[in-house]
């Protein structure tokens, strides 16, 4: 099979967006195809079984490309999902197209390599970006021992692209340097978490090369939400931003201590959070420190649905407020669920009509109208 096969005549999204595209280096260097130990499972829909040397049939990791009109989404995951999926009307609907006019512009930074900044104020909900993703692969896909290290699997996976798909993906943000692959360095590096309607107990994580170059921050600005529907990584404003703010994100668990947030960022991608509340006086880091943790040790709770003893329609009010100052805002709307189960088991009617009255609008702003928790 030549290479490139579901080459695409135009190139990817970045270049319809208000955004400068940057050009990867190297690329040429790099010997997309097809390994040896591949094999065609079909041709349309295009199947490639990864390493037909695997014996475990049923785990065995399948490449399925969707062509899409600006660039084609490639699939790494076991047979009997790649079936399901490559079955999915939403492929016969023309991809959501991004908005002509974004709220933001892409921007080197000093310090944080590239960011995405508010173009103009954005409110409170509203959408910023939204786009599909070029790769999406299960968390755990199965790659053969003697191909983890060298890359031969990713390359083979990435050569069904066009070359400006796998140009743009090339382009992006290696965390890890030479210590990992080039390109599951990359991929590391830039993956969200997607849910796969087909299979939502499995973890995966899809390639957004527009959305993956937004920034972190430990109280962001912005949710990451990924919509099943469209299929697409969608970006909500949960605050107002004024113009030439940058948009961030989080990359790790934000009800935590800044040490333990600092050490999961510097594990997985490699950098020191300067942010606005790692950089706060030691008195203050501390309140924040305790108000984190005071939040997040009720996940486990609000996921059991269990009331400890002690807690209160007072508590919740405190920790909303905790979490709103914090601008933990994902975690406020945890808190209003948790809060309207506590106000409907003390029989409490008023709250709990409040609460989830305030837990809707706090999903949509989060997740927009699609919000699977909005149903
Ligand atoms: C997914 S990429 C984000 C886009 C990236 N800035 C770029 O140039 O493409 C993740 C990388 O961005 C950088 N980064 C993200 N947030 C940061 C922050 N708050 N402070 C410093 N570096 C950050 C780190 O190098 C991290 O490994």
């Amino acid at each position: 099979m030549k290479r490139g096969f579901l080459n695409n005549k135009k190139g990817p999204k970045t270049t319809t967006l208000d955004v400068k595209p940057i050009p990867a280096e190297n690329i040429e260097d790099i010997d997309f195809q097809l390994s040896e130990t591949c094999r065609t499972y079909s041709k349309n829909p295009c199947i490639i079984e990864a390493d037909y040397r695997n014996t475990q049939a049923s785990e065995a990791s399948h490449f399925l490309y969707i062509p899409q009109k600006d660039a084609s989404i490639v699939f790494l995951d076991h047979l009997h999902n790649i079936l399901k999926i490559s079955r999915w009307d939403i492929w016969k609907k023309p991809a959501p197209a991004p908005a002509p006019d974004p709220p933001f512009f892409l921007e080197k930074s000093s310090g944080k390599g590239i960011k995405m900044v508010a173009k103009r104020p954005i409110s409170k909900g509203e959408l910023i970006a939204l786009e599909r993703p070029l790769v999406v692969s299960r968390t755990d896909v199965a790659i053969a021992e003697d191909q983890g290290t060298t890359g031969i699997f990713y390359r083979a996976a990435l050569s069904g692209l066009s070359t400006a798909a796998r140009r743009t993906i090339m382009s992006l943000h290696n965390a890890f340097g030479p210590e990992q692959e080039s390109i599951l360095g990359t991929l590391l590096t830039n993956y969200q978490t997607v849910v796969i309607p087909d299979a939502p107990q499995t973890e995966y994580s899809g390639l957004f090369p527009i959305l993956c170059r937004a920034n972190h921050d430990c109280s962001p600005n912005t949710n990451f939400f990924f919509n099943p529907k469209s299929f697409t990584g969608q970006f909500h404003a949960i605050r107002h931003i004024p113009k030439d703010e940058e948009i961030t994100v989080l990359y790790c668990e934000l009800a935590a201590s800044r040490e333990e947030r600092r050490a999961e960022l510097l594990e997985h991608y490699k950098f020191l959070c300067e942010c606005k509340t790692c950089s706060l006086a030691p008195g203050l880091s501390r309140q924040s420190d305790a108000r984190r943790r005071a939040i997040g040790d009720l996940i486990p709770l609000m996921h059991q649905g269990i009331y400890a003893e002690g807690m209160s329609i007072a508590r919740i009010h405190e920790l909303l407020d905790w979490a709103s100052d914090e601008g933990l805002y994902a975690m406020y709307g945890e808190i209003l669920v948790y809060g309207y189960g506590l106000a409907a088991k003390l029989g409490d009617r008023d709250n709990a009509h409040r609460f989830s009255q305030m837990a809707r609008t706090a999903f949509e702003i989060l997740d927009g109208a699609d919000s699977p928790r909005l149903h």
